[in-house]
C-alpha cells in the first residue's frame, strides 16, 4: 500500500544530531517525491528510546555559526513533518522527551508501547530552557491550551496511560503490537483520497506553520541569543553533566 518505515537509528539515545536532522529531511524528501508512497511510519531502532530529543552536544559549547545551522535544520526538519503531505504515524517505542515528543507530535497519529518506562512530553525548562513558540503551538494543537500550559511550565513527562487521558497519543498498546497497529491505523487513513485528506491536513496546520515561516530567520536570532547566555551554557552543561554520571 505504498508504506515507508523510517527508523531512527542514532545509538546509544537517538539524539537528533545535525545530521540525523538533515538525513531525515532527505528521507522525507526523497519519499514525497516518489508518488508509489502514501504513508511513512516513524519509528526507532534504538532499545527502550524513541528519541532522547535534541542533541544537546550541539547547543553546548559551539560557534555562532553552528547554533545557527543546527537551529534552521531543526526549523526545516519539523516543517517538512508538520506540512507533510504524507500520513505520518508514530509508533513510539521507547521513551520520548522533549524533541523527540515534538518529532511525534508532527506525525498524523501516535501510537505508544505500554511501558511504564515510556514517558513523553516537552521536559525543556527541567533543562533550564525554553520550547519556542513553535515547540508550544504543537503541543497546544494536540492537547488543549490548559493542559499544555501546565505540562510545558512543569515540564512534564506523562507516562503511557497519562499521555492517553490528555491526548498526547491516540493509542496506547502492548509493546510487541505497536507496529503491527501502526501499519492496521495507516490503513484506515490511506482509505481516504489523498487530496481531500491533504488539503484538510493544510487546513488545519498551515497557519501554525506560517507563523514560523514568516520570522524563521528572527526565530534565529531569538535562538542565538537564547542558547549563548552564559546561564543557559551552564544549565545545558549542569544537566549533561548529570547524565553523564548516573553511570558513575
Ligand atoms: C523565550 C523563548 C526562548 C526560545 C529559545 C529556544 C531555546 C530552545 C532550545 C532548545 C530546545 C531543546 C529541546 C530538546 O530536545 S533538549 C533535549 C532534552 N532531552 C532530554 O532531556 C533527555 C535527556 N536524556 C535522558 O533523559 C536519557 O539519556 C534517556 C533518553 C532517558 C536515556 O537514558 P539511558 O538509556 O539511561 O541513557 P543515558 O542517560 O546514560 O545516556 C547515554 C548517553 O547519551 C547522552 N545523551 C542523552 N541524551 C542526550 C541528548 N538529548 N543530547 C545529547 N546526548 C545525550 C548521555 O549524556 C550519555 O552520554 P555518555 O555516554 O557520554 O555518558
Amino acid at each position: 500500500m505504498g508504506v515507508a518505515v523510517i527508523k531512527l537509528k542514532n545509538p546509544p539515545v537517538n539524539s537528533l544530531s545535525l545530521e540525523v536532522l538533515t538525513e531525515f529531511v532527505i528521507s522525507l524528501e526523497k519519499l514525497e517525491n516518489d508518488k508509489t508512497f502514501r504513508g511513512v511510519i516513524v519509528t526507532s531502532d534504538c532499545p527502550g528510546i524513541f528519541s532522547a530529543g535534541l542533541d544537546l552536544t550541539e547547543m553546548c559549547g559551539k560557534s555562532q555559526a553552528h547554533y545557527a545551522e543546527y537551529w534552521r535544520a531543526v526549523q526545516e526538519l519539523w516543517l517538512r513533518l508538520y506540512l507533510s503531505n504524507l500520513v505520518l504515524i508514530a509508533a513510539i517505542n521507547g521513551v520520548s522527551p522533549a524533541g523527540g515528543c515534538l518529532m511525534s507530535l508532527t506525525c498524523d497519529y501516535r501510537v505508544l508501547a505500554d511501558n511504564p518506562k515510556y514517558n513523553m512530553g516537552l521536559n525543556e525548562t527541567l533543562l533550564g530552557i525554553v520550547a519556542p513558540s513553535w515547540f508550544k503551538d504543537t503541543l497546544v494543537n494536540t492537547v488543549g491550551h490548559r493542559t499544555a500550559e501546565r505540562a510545558l511550565q512543569l515540564g512534564l513527562l506523562f507516562p503511557p496511560a497519562e499521555a492517553l487521558r490528555v491526548g498526547m497519543v491516540d493509542q496506547v498498546v502492548p509493546e510487541d503490537q505497536v507496529h503491527s497497529t501502526a501499519l492496521s491505523v495507516m490503513a484506515q487513513w490511506l482509505a481516504v483520497p489523498d487530496h481531500a485528506r491533504q488539503l484538510t491536513k493544510n487546513l488545519m496546520r498551515k497557519p501554525t506553520a506560517d507563523r514560523l515561516v514568516k520570522q524563521r530567520d528572527a526565530d534565529i536570532q531569538y535562538f542565538l541569543r537564547f542558547i549563548s547566555r552564559d546561564s543557559i551554557q551552564k544549565s545545558l552543561r549542569v544537566y549533561l553533566d548529570k547524565l553523564r554520571q548516573k553511570k558513575g
